[in-house]
């Protein structure tokens, strides 16, 4: 069953409820259990992570570099979530991001791969329902759809 833009727009914010940005120490919680996730769960993806290539989720958790990425993440998030029915602003918010990540020379595969990584993190922390993980799987595939035309027209690599 397809869902309107609408309708996975309102599942993915609906899903973030229990996940807000924020100063508090929940807050900082939120952002920096997501990479605690990630590099437990996807320890090959710590290469990009220069520096912390062989951090455990301990490490993770003591880090204030993990709790201003976790925030920075979590944001990210929450916009691509928040503007999702505003497509023009979505798509350029994932060109964007593209950009911004041009240095760490990604495998192109991984935009796709981090809705997984993501919702495994929603999943983790029991906040997340079948309904919300279908919408979040289809706004990751209008994000890497954007992904790999914007990584063509860039002259990067691309999944075609
Ligand atoms: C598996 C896929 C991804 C990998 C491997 C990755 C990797 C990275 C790395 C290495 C950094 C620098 C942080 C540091 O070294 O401390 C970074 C920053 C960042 N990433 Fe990603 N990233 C991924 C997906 C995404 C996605 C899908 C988004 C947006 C929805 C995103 C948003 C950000 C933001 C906002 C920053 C902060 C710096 C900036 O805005 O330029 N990343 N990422």
């Amino acid at each position: 069953m397809s869902m309107t833009r609408q309708e996975i727009q309102d599942l993915c914010v609906k899903s973030l409820e229990e996940k807000m940005v924020g100063t508090t120490d929940k807050g900082i919680a939120n952002g920096n259990g997501f990479y605690q996730y990630f590099f437990t769960n996807f320890p090959d993806l710590r290469v990009y992570f220069k520096g912390a290539e062989k951090f455990t989720a301990e490490d993770v958790k003591k880090s204030e570099r993990f709790d201003k990425q976790g925030q920075r993440i979590l944001l990210a998030c929450h916009l691509i979530a928040n503007v999702f029915t505003n497509e023009e602003v979505f798509k350029a918010y994932v060109r964007e991001t593209i950009n911004r990540h041009r240095i760490y020379k990604m495998d192109p595969a991984l935009w796709m791969a981090f809705f997984t990584v993501f919702t495994g993190y929603l999943e983790s922390t029991g906040s997340l329902n079948d309904q919300q993980k279908a919408a979040w799987m289809a706004l990751g595939k209008e994000f890497n759809a954007e992904c790999q035309v914007h990584l063509k027209n860039s002259n990067l690599p691309y999944v075609h």
